[in-house]
């Protein structure tokens, strides 16, 4: 089944942390459908590994190294995607870091380090594309990757479950806020997928990735076109009267949590 998102083209989206895994696959599923894509990250040679990816694919894509925790530099990101394509349509808040620590052992550095990618840096982006959209007076949409522990908790990554929480209440409280503007804002919460980036920081060892593999009713992964796939939605004109919602797409994870464990059909 597809959900049915529509073609994007002539829009164009920023897509933070779009040089590796979720937000790769989302700037080419864009790009794909139509959209020319600004992806933003620290790192130059991954955004330029997804402009080539999609270049190759016949689409339009522009790398823009940016670090999300420095407000100005966001700034700069909103201006040289709409100089480069004329204007802007919305925004993928998809960057973030992540480590298991216990949250008694966590350093006043590494919770900063993580809330400062994940909420600091969706609020500055958001808030950075929210005002094009005003000035140019158009419509627009925003989607947060975030997960579900943002409402049940995580022991192991209390930083990341703290500021996916804080983005999904950013989400609700601005999509009131924006809508008389026509901004539709909404999250994404994947269940565990393979990428490199969460595989290195999330399950590293073989046994780390069959505990989390056991958590899935699904019994497998996500792939991140999934995820993509999903996003484009609600991104897209299929979700025009979608605000402020969260669409889970994790293969059932965060309801498998019976006491009597799961049977199998
Ligand atoms: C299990 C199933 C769950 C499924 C749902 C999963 C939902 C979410 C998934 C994800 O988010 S996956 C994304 C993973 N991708 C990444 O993490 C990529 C980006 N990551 C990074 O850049 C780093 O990991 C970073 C640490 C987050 C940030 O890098 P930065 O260079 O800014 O930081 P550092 O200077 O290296 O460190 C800052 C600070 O953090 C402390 N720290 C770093 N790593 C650890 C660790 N493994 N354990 C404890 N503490 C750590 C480091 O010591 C610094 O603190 P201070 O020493 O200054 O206090
Ligand atoms: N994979 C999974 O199982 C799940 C992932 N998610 C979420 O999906 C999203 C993508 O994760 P995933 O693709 O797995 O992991 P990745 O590690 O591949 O993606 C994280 C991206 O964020 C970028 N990033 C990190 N810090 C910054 C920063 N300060 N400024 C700009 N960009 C930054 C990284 O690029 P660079 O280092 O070059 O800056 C990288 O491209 C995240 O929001 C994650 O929390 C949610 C649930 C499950």
């Amino acid at each position: 089944m597809t959900l049915e998102s529509g073609r994007f083209d002539g829009r164009t989206y920023i897509v933070t942390g779009g040089g590796s895994g979720i937000g790769r696959a989302i700037a080419q599923a864009l790009a794909d459908a139509g959209a020319r894509v600004a992806v933003a990250g620290r790192t130059a040679e991954r955004l330029d590994e997804t402009v080539a990816l999609i270049e190759k694919a016949g689409g339009e894509a522009l790398a823009v190294p940016t670090d999300v925790r420095d407000p100005e530099a966001v700034d700069a990101l909103v201006s040289a995607a709409a100089e480069r394509f004329g204007r802007l349509d919305g925004l993928v808040n998809n960057a973030a870091g992540n480590f298991v620590v216990p949250g008694i052992d966590l350093s006043p550095g590494g919770w900063r380090a993580v809330v400062d990618i994940v909420l600091n840096g969706s609020y500055y982006c958001t808030r950075a594309v929210a005002r094009r959209l005003r000035e140019q007076g158009t419509g627009g949409s925003v989607l947060s990757v975030i997960a579900s522990y943002a409402w049940h908790g995580h022991p192991g990554t209390v930083h990341s479950a703290a500021a996916k929480a804080g983005v999904l209440a950013m989400t609700r409280t601005l999509a009131v806020e924006l809508a008389p503007l026509g901004i539709r804002l909404n999250c994404i919460a994947p269940g565990p997928t393979e990428t490199a980036g969460a595989g290195a920081a999330l399950w590293a060892t073989q046994e780390a990735r069959e505990e989390v593999l056991a958590t899935v009713p699904a019994g497998r992964f996500a792939d991140p076109a999934e995820i993509a796939n999903a996003s484009l939605f609600l991104l897209g004109d299929g979700a025009s009267y979608l605000t402020g919602e969260c669409l889970t797409v994790d293969g059932g994870q965060w309801l498998g949590k019976q006491v009597y464990g799961r049977t199998s059909a």
